[in-house]
């Protein structure tokens, strides 16, 4: 499968990471739930939760607090530095990479790509899960929450998680939600949707994979190198 794109010119392939590369909501949703059981509320199961992740942690907080019983008086802030507390103390315990990642992104370094994360998890949280995972490297670039004064789908983001990478080969985002697709339409990008339970997408994607495994056939069908 990697001959289809073993002789072309080097890819810039862009990843978001949350629910991309890595399933992050059981530990996302276990630190947000000491943070809640503190307030007193009641816990958040990792499904509900999922639907909260996605713009960042600071909405990720203020839809668990809508969730489960609204803005306390006090706002947002001090429970978004809570779970900053929390969850950047051990942002690793309960996340796992999805299947196929970790061969895939190798086997795609081997043969001449370059790979960036763009993601709303702050950047340094982010760096410490990819390194734990042993996926930097192969991944060289990482654009977090924070990096810049904005969060996707504003196209700086990418723009600059491809600039931390060498080269002007073309850009591709990957991801798995709307928030991904539009950020790779900002910034004039191709964008291949991660959907691992075959969900068909309600927003323009140029293509689409369930399994690590069958990525390159698809990147090599979307940038034309099949040819
Ligand atoms: O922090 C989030 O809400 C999601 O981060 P992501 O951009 O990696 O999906």
């Amino acid at each position: 499968m990697f001959d289809q794109v073993a002789h072309c010119v080097s890819l810039r392939l862009i990843f978001d990471l949350d629910e991309t590369l890595i399933d992050s909501v059981p530990s996302l949703a276990a630190a947000a739930n000491v943070m809640l059981a503190e307030l007193g509320r009641a816990p958040v199961t990792p499904q509900a939760y999922k639907a909260f992740v996605g713009h960042g942690m600071l909405q990720q907080i203020r839809r668990a607090l809508l969730a489960t019983g609204g803005i306390p008086d006090q706002g947002v802030e001090p429970y978004l530095a809570r779970m900053m507390e929390i969850y950047g103390a051990d942002p690793v315990s309960g996340t796992v990479i999805f299947p196929n990642v970790s061969d895939t992104l190798h086997q795609l370094s081997d043969v001449g790509h370059q790979m960036a994360v763009c993601t709303q998890k702050p950047e340094d949280q982010a760096r410490t899960v990819l390194k734990s995972l042993n996926l930097m490297p192969p991944i060289t670039g990482l654009t977090g929450g924070g990096t810049l004064d904005v969060l996707k789908p504003d196209p700086a983001m990418l723009h600059h998680a491809a600039t931390q990478l060498s080269g002007d080969g073309q850009i591709v985002m990957v991801g798995d939600r709307d928030v991904d697709a539009q950020t790779a339409a900002n910034a004039g990008a191709k964008f291949i949707l991660f959907t691992p339970q075959g969900t068909q997408p309600d927003f323009y994607t140029d293509g689409l994979f369930s399994d690590w495994a069958h990525f390159p056939a698809v990147l090599a069908t979307v940038t034309g190198l099949s040819a």
